[in-house]
């Protein structure tokens, strides 16, 4: 189980509480002019990911208070206990065991007694089996004609996932075409299915739960849609595969189970990406790259569970969160990968960390009074820079961002990576120092500029520095290295809610929307006023009825 320590008792945070008070007289720009050694200290390397943290507002002190507080919220036992397949998920009495699905060393882990490897073995080999087989052309649809476009039909975990690592590794990809649908809103369906062959298409049903009601009703949509095309009942099992952990509507829904991908209560959907969930990663990009991707994940999974916590990039840039949420009051954290690739790679971290940490209530079960998962954003550099950097460099909020990118560019076209990589470089080197108002005033005097012209002027292009950064170097995505980046990041969003004593596993914080909209839906029907609801929901759902 996760001890439930209230880390702002511990002896670490009070030091931390009055060191923050010393370390905020100096600037990051004073820490580098003080210690040559900076980026060496707080620079470290897993594989070929370099990660440097030394633009932050630290010194060796502030590491060594934060890796105490995690000390003493015993952040080793919880990483064992969910290494060892404990139910860390208490609020669901479930084992997370993401780090089971891409044990590529096969080492047992126990749920209850049983090792769940040979199960997670099994499913991998199902679906190496079927991606070569759709891959190949072997596998053929209802009129004998090989597939060429895969809908992936799911939501949240068993959309983002997959989403993101098809586009990360699109260099990678086959010939098949992949769609995702998500949403609701007909338009999404419908706009996908446009120009679509039902002869060649293939729909993955990606649903943990299989009872989502986004993604049922698209799957059925889906289904009427295939049939309306000439294909019969009987050909849904050469059109129609589960990814799923509810066996019994599977079938109900007529999928043959046969082409049922399972996965299991202790994967979280969030981190499922992993599992029968990726299928359509695998057949995007072949099971060959999927088992890199798992290869990656696991060994940084061993980084995770092995390394000292000073040389652990996941509790380096979890306690950095915690460090500037708990003490500078930061609200968000900005992710910028600087790679086009890797366009979705923050709003699947969207998913991952606020649905994770977006928790008011400890494991004791007590109202916290101190402030748990940040707000998670972000945009691929450069397009960020010329649209909210602004508030970035000269905002009055403090925003920690994580700046990720390749040295080596998968499509090196002319001088794009070096133009791109410059931008990178000077991001980071300009948030931390800034620009005094002595170095505008002489810029704005080589300029030509009348004192008057810069006493006006000059208050605005001040630039106060000392904005924490992170800079993620990659050596070059490849299925591998995105593996390990992506599961750095899920065991960081770990590390900060064993500090904040909260469950990280559950989301009982998206239930209430469901529930209530089951309730709406029916009023919505017919011409009668509603008058159920306080007068604003009254008030829409009568307006909406009358303009429908
Ligand atoms: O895979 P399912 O069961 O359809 O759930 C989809 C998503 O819905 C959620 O439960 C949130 O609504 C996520 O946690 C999950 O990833």
């Amino acid at each position: 189980m996760l001890p439930k320590i209230n880390f702002t008792e511990t002896a670490a945070y009070q030091y931390l509480a009055d060191h923050f008070i010393d370390i905020n007289q100096k600037s990051i720009k004073d820490l580098f002019a003080e210690d040559a050694d900076r980026f060496n200290k707080f620079s470290v390397f897993f594989e070929d990911i370099l990660l440097d943290y030394s633009k932050n507002r630290i010194s060796d002190e502030t590491l060594a208070l934060l890796i105490q507080l995690a000390r003493e919220c015993k952040l080793d036992e919880a990483i064992k206990s969910m290494y060892a397949g404990d139910k860390i998920n208490e609020t669901e009495d479930r084992s997370v065991l993401h780090i089971a699905l891409r044990n590529l060393s096969n080492t047992p882990i126990l749920v209850e007694g049983k090792d769940v490897m040979p199960d997670v073995n099994a499913v991998l080999a199902k679906m190496e089996k079927f991606s070569n087989s759709i891959i190949s052309g072997e596998w053929k649809g209802y009129t004998g004609k090989a597939i060429t476009d895969i809908v992936n039909i799911g939501i949240g975990g068993s959309d983002l996932g997959p989403v993101m690592v098809t586009e990360a590794l699109k260099h990678y990809k086959n010939h098949l075409t992949i769609h995702f649908v998500s949403n609701i809103d007909g338009t999404h369906l419908a706009e996908t299915l446009e120009g679509l062959d039902a002869e060649t298409t293939l729909f993955l049903v990606a649903s943990k739960t299989f009872t989502t009601q986004e993604t049922m009703t698209n799957a059925h949509s889906a289904r009427s849609w295939f049939l309306g095309k000439g294909g019969k009942e009987n050909d849904i099992a050469k059109h129609f595969a589960a990814l799923s952990t509810n066996a019994k509507d599977v079938s109900a829904f007529g999928i043959d189970t046969e082409n049922m991908f399972e996965f299991w209560d202790w994967v979280g959907g969030r981190y499922s990406l992993w599992s029968a969930i990726g299928l359509s990663i695998s057949l995007s990009i072949g099971f060959d790259n999927f088992k890199e991707l798992l290869a990656g994940a696991h060994a940084a999974d061993n980084h995770f569970k092995t390394a000292d916590f000073e040389n652990n990039l996941p509790v380096i840039l979890g306690l950095l969160g915690v460090w500037y949420i708990n003490f500078y009051n930061a609200e968000t954290q900005v992710i910028l990968p600087y790679d086009q690739y890797m366009h979705r790679f923050a709003a699947y971290f969207q998913q991952g960390d606020m649905e994770s940490n977006g928790k008011h209530v400890d494991r004791n079960g007590n109202e916290v009074d101190y402030e748990t998962g940040p707000i998670i954003w972000g945009e691929p550099g450069t397009n960020g820079q010329h649209a909210f950097y602004q508030l970035i460099h000269q905002g009055t909020r403090i925003i920690p961002a994580d700046f990720i990118a390749p040295a080596q560019s998968l499509n090196p076209l002319g001088d794009h990576h070096p133009i791109l990589l410059s931008n990178f470089f000077a991001q980071t080197e300009a948030l931390m120092n800034g620009k005094t108002e002595d170095e505008v005033v002489s810029e704005l005097k080589k300029d030509g500029k009348s004192e008057e012209e810069i006493s006006k002027i000059a208050p605005f292009k001040v630039f106060e520095g000392n904005r924490p950064t992170n800079s993620i170097l990659l050596k070059k995505v490849t299925p591998y290295t995105l593996g390990s980046l992506v599961a750095i990041y899920e065991h960081k969003i770990f590390v900060q809610g064993v500090i904040w004593n909260i469950f990280s596993f559950d989301q009982w914080g998206v239930e209430l929307g469901k529930q209530l909209a089951k309730k709406i839906l029916p009023e919505l029907d017919g011409n009668e006023k509603v008058e159920s609801h306080d007068s604003s929901t009254n008030g829409l759902i009568n307006q909406y009825k009358a303009w429908r």
